[in-house]
């Protein structure tokens, strides 16, 4: 099920280079379609049997004077890839101005007040995920207050995505989420370099980023790590596999907090799905790549449209096409 990470022999002679290539190509290209289908498997059938929440409520833990653009677009990326309902825990000054973005979100001005860690806790029954980090920013007192509810969520055994400042808190004491096998962490560059320094002691090897992402989800006890780049390496410590989804050459800030909305939604369709659905494959391995492939394909959608003036605003619109392409079946 590994995809494209085999060591591949490369002898001098062209003819043999070249049908080595074709066959790790072929590989690829078949490991691509059973990932396709091990998402396909976990998204839940749209019926007309249930009710609103059934199919996700999704919590995203951020939000502060500096960023409010960062929580929206997690929280709607969770909604339009299917969430019936996102709530944002933020700073009190956050609020309205996340509240006057869009109607659909629920928000609730609680994470720097004194009892924090007590209003989300109230909270935390109803959510099927919690999406921590982004636009969080790195205040000592909502980091404290993070930490407790981190802590009240492992105790639930609710799966969290954990990124951007949620992940400098992780960099400051990983023993915060060491070892929780519901937690799917998302570094981009510059995050991933933060997290190895603090867990593994050898210096980074940038020349093999499979040995690495696997080496850090091992170090940090097994937990899923999504390393984000020009391709997404993602690994649960026993196995790495890649999404290479075509997106284009947009940087735009925000495509992160896409992503990891989106894949706080899509981690609790895989672990609800079970293993019989992922034909025994990792159901956050399951979950990861079909977020990145996700947020790739909204990238490739919108820049067709807008190239060079693309924002994930534009990405955001594309969800629901973007979905239909990849996972309807
Ligand atoms: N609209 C909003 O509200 C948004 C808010 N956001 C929120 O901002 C907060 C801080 O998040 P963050 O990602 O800016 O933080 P951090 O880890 O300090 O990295 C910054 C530095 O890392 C580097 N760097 C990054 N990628 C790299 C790469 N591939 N390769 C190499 N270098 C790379 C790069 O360094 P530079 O090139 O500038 O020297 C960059 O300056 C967080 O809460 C987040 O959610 C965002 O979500 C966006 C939308
Ligand atoms: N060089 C690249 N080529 C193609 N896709 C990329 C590249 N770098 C990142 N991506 C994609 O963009 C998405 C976000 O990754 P990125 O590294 O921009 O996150 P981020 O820095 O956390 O974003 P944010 O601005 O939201 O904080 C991922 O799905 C990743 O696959
Ligand atoms: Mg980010």
């Amino acid at each position: 099920m590994t995809m494209g990470l085999r060591c591949v022999a490369i002898p001098v002679c062209g003819r043999i280079l070249q049908r080595t290539f074709s066959l790790h190509t072929a590989h690829l290209r078949k490991d691509m379609e059973n990932f396709f289908q091990l998402v396909k498997n976990i998204v839940p059938a749209l019926t007309e049997k249930k009710h609103k929440g059934q199919d996700g409520r999704i919590g995203i833990v951020g939000g502060c004077q500096e960023y409010t653009g960062a929580p929206y677009f997690a929280a709607m990326s969770a909604l339009k890839a299917g969430a019936d309902l996102s709530y944002v825990f933020c700073a009190r000054e956050a609020a309205p101005v996340i509240k006057s973005y869009s109607p659909e979100l629920i928000v609730h001005p609680v994470l720097d007040s004194p009892n924090a860690v007590q209003e989300v806790k109230k909270w935390l029954p109803r959510l099927h995920a919690l999406v921590v980090g982004p636009g969080l920013g790195r205040d000592d007192l909502l980091l404290k207050n993070v930490k407790g509810i981190l802590e009240a969520s492992k105790a639930r055994d609710i799966p969290i995505v954990i990124d951007a400042d949620g992940l400098w808190l992780i960099a400051q004491e990983p023993a915060l989420i060491q070892g929780y096998q519901k937690a799917i962490l998302t570094p981009n560059h510059m995050e991933f370099s933060r997290l190895w320094e603090a867990v593994v002691s050898s210096p980074v090897d940038s020349s093999d980023d499979h040995a690495s992402v696997l080496r850090l989800s091992q170090a940090l006890g097994n937990v899923t790590v999504v390393q984000k780049g020009e391709h997404d390496l993602i690994s649960d410590g026993q196995q790495v596999v890649r999404c290479s989804q075509e997106g284009s050459s947009r940087r735009c800030g925000g495509q992160g907090d896409l992503l990891s909305g989106s894949l706080g939604l899509m981690a609790h369709w895989a672990l609800l799905a079970g293993l019989e659905k992922t034909n025994g494959t990792s159901p956050l391995l399951v979950a990861a790549w079909g977020a990145c492939s996700l947020t790739r394909q909204c990238n490739h959608q919108a820049f067709q449209k807008y190239g060079r003036s693309t924002t994930t605003t534009d990405m955001i619109a594309e969800i629901g096409a973007a979905f239909s392409k990849l996972f309807e079946t």
